[in-house]
This record gives structure tokens, C-alpha cells and sequence, in this order.
């Protein structure tokens, strides 16, 4: 496609956001429009999942006009026939010719969903015969009939995984923590740091202990070395006697990796190539989720997100909530130079949703060369980091405020607690804060409001908030559970994708994390040779030397 900054909607965005810069201010927008709410919010209603919720997209820098224009950019860039080629499960990741189906793994609609004239749902190794052995799994390990090798019943979970076959099964294990099995302890390894392991090792009794090995590829050095070290941890303090097949399972699409490293093919759950890392808490790589809050809630989970689905497949692009999710970051990132976006849930259950949508947003998006190899004249994806809020409102919340980065924000809350404790109190307090954030991010505070509370004039610029900082703010219309988790999750999956197909680069691979490993696998060799290693700069050489001299090896 024509590189995205000379789509002409492209230049008449950017006339557009001259005239919004110099002239927009988001209270005024809603003083002089009593129905700005109403136009600019949309609720995602669906029959799949109970509650509503509603997205309000009000409180950001928008007018008709910039909808239109940017939706005008989306129908230029070809977001609509993009989206089309990855429900077709056409090969969309063009660097790794693979099909981008996540959406397959939840498709509890019986949507025909085929790759290469194959059918992906059904068959032996098909979606629904997977999901079939996680439940059976799941429900033996829950209830007592999947015991191990003395007999117990295994209530100890150990999942080996790092990057997205860790954080999806950490963020969502947390986020329907209300859900899990008061019996079950959960412990997620994915650092090299042997401290990681030592610490799950140290609270894990073998006789009790499953560990679930996550990785997509099998090859992770990582994960393949803290699965060995588990392994023989295991065979240890067993004194051999332990039945690894009962106490050691793999979530892998790499049938001989696996079975290399010992485990039985039939305790092996599989996925396919066109699940990316990032994509896969919906696979067998869910199994910890499966266990933990048990098959039906898994499958409501699945169910949320085919919602999702559903509306971003079907919905045309100005009600698109994804969609309009997806445009507002090309708005903020590439007309006004937005370098990150902070995404806050007011909920202690999500405290892993910003580190699970890091990788999401960043490792999809990081990219600087277009579709057709060359390098993209314009911003692609933002910095994305966040925090649970109250919490993030004493710490970092100070430069969203008063600092000089204008820094889009989104705010999550559900409206029912599942902890409604002393009266309900907690929760209102948090969700007035939700309010108020929002409220005083835009509105701001002038010069004349801070002399009229008496404020000494020497202080008055320190006081002074200027507001107009947009936030989006989200709102679950009951609990977030497992359905409303997977309707949030696919909404970032698919603004990421709207992103990534605006900026017309390949939102599936990663590249990027390769350098990194290679050298690592040549340093590692090195620090048993003697000497600082071979080619390395001044600076690489003199710390590996260094740290050989401190640590004495
Ligand atoms: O599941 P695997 O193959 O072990 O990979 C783990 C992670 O590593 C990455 O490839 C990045 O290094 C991620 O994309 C992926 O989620």
C-alpha cells in the first residue's frame, strides 16, 4: 500500500489537528454540546457476555470531524480488508508466512474458521478436541481423580513460561482470583534468575506438584532450563521414585521437543503455529486458568472474547469500539506526538493488566519498516505502562497531571466489587477517584480558581493544572469475570491490530528480541573461557571481566 502518511486522509488529519490544537478544549466541547456524552461513548452490548460495557471515548481530543477523518484513514490504510484476511485465516504475518488465528481459539460461535482449506476446530488436532482434553485434565486434576505419584492430589501448580506463555496465564490466574480454587496454590517461573525458580522450589512439596511447561517453541532458553532444573529437583527429592508423566505436563506446539525432554505426548496439549506467543493465554497455554478457576469459567472467558470478536468483525468502523480504540492511538502517537499511553484499572485484581498489555501492544507494534520493507516516515507504537490505581495516583500520577508529555490515559472499572466490604465504601471510594481522575485531568485548575481559594500568588504556577489531558474511560457494567475479562483483553488485541494495520506494518512477528538471545548464548559460553570474551566492545569486555573477577569465576 502507498506508505500511510501520504493516504490523502493523512494531510487532512493533519490540517484538521492544527485547527484542534490551537482551538480545542475539552471542556468547552462539553459545555457547547450537552449530547458529547452520548456521541462519543458506545456500549458493547452482546449476548455472550451479561454485562455491558460501556467505552467512553468522550473525553478525548475528537469531533465529528476527526472521526470521520480518521475513519476515513482506517477505510484508506485498509483496516476493514485487513481485519477480513485475518478472520480468513490468510497468511497476514507475512515476515513468518503464518495465519494470525487467535480468534479461532475462542470461536464458541462455530464461526467455519479454516487455514489453508483446513478446518482449524475440528479433526484430531483440532481447536475443539483441545479444549476437550483441557477440560477433561482440568476437572480429573480438580477434583481429585488426577493424583500423583503417592496418591495426593495435585493442589500445587507450577507454570514454566516466560514472555506470553507466562504473563496471559499470570494476569488472568490474578484478574479471577474471586474464581480459583481455594485449595490450589499457583506459582508462575518464567525469569532465568534462579531465584525465581528456588523461591516456587522452596514453598512446592513434590508429592502435590504439578508443573505445566509453557512454550510455544519448546526451544526458549529460558524456560527449557528452569524446566530441567524443575525436573531434577523433582527426581531429587523423590529420590527417583516420582512419576514425572503424573507430575509434569507441556503446553507446546513442539511435539519432539517435548518428548525429548521426557514428557508424554499424551500429557502434551497442543496449539498451532498461527497462535502468536502473545496471543496464546486462549490455547493450551491457558491451561493454568483451566485449573485454577476451573473449565466452565475458562470456556466464559473464551466466550467474552469471541464477543469481542464478533463486534470487531461485524460493527462498521465509526461504532467499531475496537476500532475507534486503535484510531485514537494513531491520533495521539502520530499528530501529536504522544510517546506513550497509560492504561490504569481501577481494580487490584487487574495489578498484572498493563504488564500483560506491554507485551501485547509493544512486542506487536515495536516496528519501524513497513509492509513493503521500507521504513515508516511516521511514529508506530507508544510506550505503554500503567499501574493499578488508587496506587498509581500517589506514585507517577504527579507528571500525568503537571508534566510537560501529554500522556492518553485509559481507566477501567467495574461498577460492582466482588469485595464489597464495609459497606460497599471501598468500592465507591475507588470508583470516585475514577471519576475524579478523569475530571481533573480535563478540566483542569486556572489562575482565578487558585486565587479565589486563596492561593499566594509565588505559588500559583505550581498549583496550576491545565488540564485538557484526554483520558477513554472504561466501564464493566457488573463484576469483571471471566467474560468481561476476555471482552477487554480482544478489545486491546484488536486496537492493537487496528494500530498495526493503520501503520501498515506486521503487528505478528518479533524479530526484535533475537539479537539480544544470540549474544547471550555466545557470552554465556564465554564466561567459562578464560579471558573477557571474544570482538566485544571496550565497555561489554570490561564488565564481563569484571563481573568473572567479583563473582570468582
Ligand atoms: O512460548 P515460547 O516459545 O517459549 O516463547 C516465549 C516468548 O518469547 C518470545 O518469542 C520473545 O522472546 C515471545 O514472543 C514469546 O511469547
Amino acid at each position: 500500500m502507498a506508505p500511510t502518511n501520504t493516504l490523502p486522509a493523512w494531510s487532512e488529519l493533519q490540517a484538521h489537528r492544527d485547527d484542534i490544537a490551537k482551538n480545542f478544549v475539552l471542556k468547552e466541547a462539553f459545555a457547547s454540546d450537552a449530547d458529547r456524552f452520548n456521541k462519543f461513548s458506545r456500549t458493547f452490548k452482546s449476548d455472550g457476555i451479561s454485562a455491558d460495557i460501556l467505552f467512553d471515548f468522550s473525553k478525548n481530543f475528537l469531533t465529528n470531524e476527526t472521526l470521520d477523518l480518521l475513519v476515513k484513514l482506517a477505510d484508506e490504510a485498509g483496516v476493514e480488508r485487513k481485519r477480513d484476511a485475518m478472520f480468513r485465516g490468510d497468511k497476514i504475518n507475512f515476515t513468518e508466512n503464518r495465519a494470525v488465528y487467535h480468534t479461532a481459539l475462542r470461536n464458541v460461535g462455530g464461526w467455519e474458521m479454516k487455514v489453508e482449506g483446513q478446518d482449524v476446530m475440528n479433526g484430531p488436532n483440532g481447536v475443539n478436541s483441545v479444549l476437550q482434553h483441557m477440560k477433561e485434565f482440568s476437572e480429573q486434576v480438580r477434583s481429585g481423580e488426577w493424583v500423583g505419584y503417592t496418591g495426593k492430589k495435585l493442589t500445587n501448580i507450577v507454570n514454566v513460561g516466560i514472555g506470553g506463555s507466562d504473563l496471559g496465564p499470570v494476569m488472568v490466574t490474578e484478574a479471577l482470583k474471586h474464581y480459583g480454587a481455594p485449595d490450589m496454590t499457583l506459582h508462575f517461573v518464567s525469569n532465568i534468575d534462579g531465584t525465581h525458580m528456588a523461591e516456587a522450589l522452596k514453598a512446592s512439596d513434590p508429592e502435590t506438584t504439578l508443573f505445566l511447561i509453557a512454550s510455544k517453541t519448546f526451544t526458549t532458553a529460558e524456560t527449557i532450563t528452569n524446566a530441567n532444573t524443575a525436573k531434577s529437583w523433582f527426581i531429587e527429592k523423590t529420590s527417583g521414585k516420582g512419576d514425572v508423566a503424573k507430575h509434569f505436563v507441556a503446553l507446546s506446539t513442539n511435539e519432539e521437543e517435548v518428548t525429548k525432554f521426557g514428557i508424554d505426548k499424551a500429557n502434551m496439549f497442543g496449539f498451532e503455529s498461527w497462535v502468536g506467543g502473545r496471543y496464546s493465554v486462549w490455547s493450551a497455554i491457558g491451561l493454568s486458568v483451566a485449573l485454577y478457576v476451573g473449565y466452565d469459567n475458562f470456556h466464559k472467558f473464551l466466550a467474552g472474547a469471541h464477543a469481542m470478536d464478533k463486534h470487531f468483525r461485524e460493527t462498521p468502523l465509526r461504532d467499531n469500539i475496537p476500532v475507534i480504540g486503535g484510531l485514537l492511538g494513531v491520533w495521539y502517537a502520530d499528530f501529536f506526538q504522544a510517546q506513550t499511553r497509560l492504561v490504569a484499572p481501577f481494580d487490584q485484581y487487574l495489578h498484572r493488566f498493563a504488564a500483560y498489555l506491554q507485551q501485547l501492544s509493544m512486542e506487536s507494534n515495536g516496528k519501524a519498516i513497513t509492509s513493503d520493507g521500507s521504513s515508516a516516515k511516521y511514529t508506530t507504537g507508544s510506550i505503554l505502562f500503567g499501574e493499578p490505581c488508587t496506587n498509581a495516583q500517589h506514585s507517577f500520577f504527579q507528571l500525568v497531571h503537571q508534566g510537560t508529555k501529554l500522556i492518553p490515559a485509559d481507566f477501567i472499572l467495574a461498577a460492582k466489587s466482588h469485595n464489597p466490604i464495609h459497606d460497599n465504601l471501598h468500592q465507591k471510594m475507588l470508583a470516585s477517584n475514577y471519576f475524579a481522575q478523569a475530571e481533573a485531568l480535563m478540566v483542569g485548575k486556572t489562575d482565578d480558581q487558585l486565587r479565589a481559594e486563596g492561593t499566594p500568588e509565588e505559588l500559583i504556577p505550581h498549583k496550576r493544572f491545565l488540564g485538557n489531558r484526554p483520558t477513554t474511560s472504561i466501564l464493566v457494567g457488573d463484576v469483571i469475570g471471566p467474560a468481561e475479562l476476555g471482552a477487554l483483553i480482544a478489545y486491546y488485541e484488536h486496537l492493537t491490530f487496528v494500530e498495526g494495520a493503520v501503520w501498515d506494518i506486521n503487528s505478528f512477528d518479533q524479530w526484535g528480541v533475537e539479537l539480544g538471545k544470540v549474544l547471550a548464548k555466545k557470552i554465556l559460553k564465554e564466561l567459562d573461557e578464560p579471558g573477557n570474551g571474544e570482538g566485544h566492545d571496550a565497555s561489554t569486555g570490561g564488565l564481563i571481566g569484571a563481573f568473572k573477577s567479583f563473582a570468582k569465576i
